[in-house]
C-alpha cells in the first residue's frame, strides 16, 4: 500500500489510494484512537451526499463527567462502578458533533455494529445508511432490535470487508529525507488540554 519514493512511479496518477470506504472507515479507525476506554475503542465518522465528513465521534464519558474520576470497569455488577452507566457510545458522538444542520441522507462508518440505543439515535438523526466492520455481537438481543429498527425504519446496513488489514500513517512520509535522518525525537502538540472530544479550550 504505501510506496517509497524509490519504488514510486512519479509520472502517473497513483493507483494505491485509498478508495472512500476505506478512507471513512479509517477515519473512524483514527478518532477510536482519542478513546479512554481500556477494553474496546470505537470511533465514528458520518458523511453527507457530497461524501464530505459532517460529524466524527468515539466512546467517551460525556461532557462535565472526568474520564480519570469514572469507573472504566465493566467487572463490577454495581451500577455506579459500571462503564456502561455513562459512557457515550462513538455513533452518538459523532451525531451530536455534527457540523450541519441535519443529517438527512447521510452515511455513518462505524467499527461496530451500532446497538439499539445508538439505533435509535441513528434513524431519528435521518441517516440512512451504516457501514461496520464487525457485528461481534449480532447474537445479542440489542443488535436484534438494533436491525428490528433499521429495518422498519429503512435504514439501510452493510458491513465492509476491506482490501488490507491495516493502513500505515507515517508522519515521516512527507519529507522523506530530512525526517528520516532526524533522531527520533518526540512529536510535540502545542494542544496543552488532553481534555476529551467536548472540552473545547
Ligand atoms: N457500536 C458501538 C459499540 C460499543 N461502543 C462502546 C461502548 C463501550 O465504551 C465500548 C464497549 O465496551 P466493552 O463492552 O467491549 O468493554 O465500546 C460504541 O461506542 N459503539
Ligand atoms: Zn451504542
Amino acid at each position: 500500500m504505501n510506496s517509497t519514493p524509490k519504488n514510486r512511479n512519479l509520472n502517473s496518477k497513483r493507483e494505491d489510494y485509498l478508495e472512500w470506504h476505506e478512507y471513512f472507515m479509517a477515519t473512524a479507525f483514527l478518532a477510536a484512537k482519542r478513546s479512554k476506554d481500556p477494553c474496546t475503542q470505537v470511533g465514528a465518522c458520518i458523511v453527507n451526499e457530497d461524501k464530505v465528513i459532517v460529524g466524527i465521534g468515539y466512546n467517551g464519558m460525556p461532557n462535565g463527567c472526568p474520564d480519570d474520576e469514572f469507573s472504566w470497569s465493566k467487572e463490577t455488577n454495581q451500577g455506579l462502578e459500571n462503564k456502561h452507566m455513562y459512557v457515550c457510545h462513538a455513533e452518538v458522538n459523532a451525531i451530536v458533533n455534527k457540523n450541519c444542520t441535519n443529517l438527512k441522507n447521510c452515511m455513518l462508518y462505524v467499527a461496530l455494529f451500532p446497538c439499539n440505543e445508538c439505533a435509535k439515535v441513528i434513524i431519528q438523526s435521518g441517516i440512512k445508511e451504516v457501514f461496520y466492520i464487525s457485528d461481534k455481537h449480532a447474537h445479542k438481543i440489542y443488535t436484534i432490535a438494533s436491525k428490528k429498527m433499521f429495518d422498519a425504519a429503512g435504514v439501510k446496513y452493510r458491513q465492509l470487508i476491506p482490501r488490507q488489514k491495516q493502513i500505515v500513517i507515517d508522519f515521516s512520509e512527507i519529507d522523506w529525507n530530512n525526517m528520516n535522518q532526524m533522531p527520533s525525537t518526540p512529536i510535540k502538540s502545542n494542544m496543552t488540554n488532553d481534555g476529551d472530544q467536548q472540552d473545547r479550550d
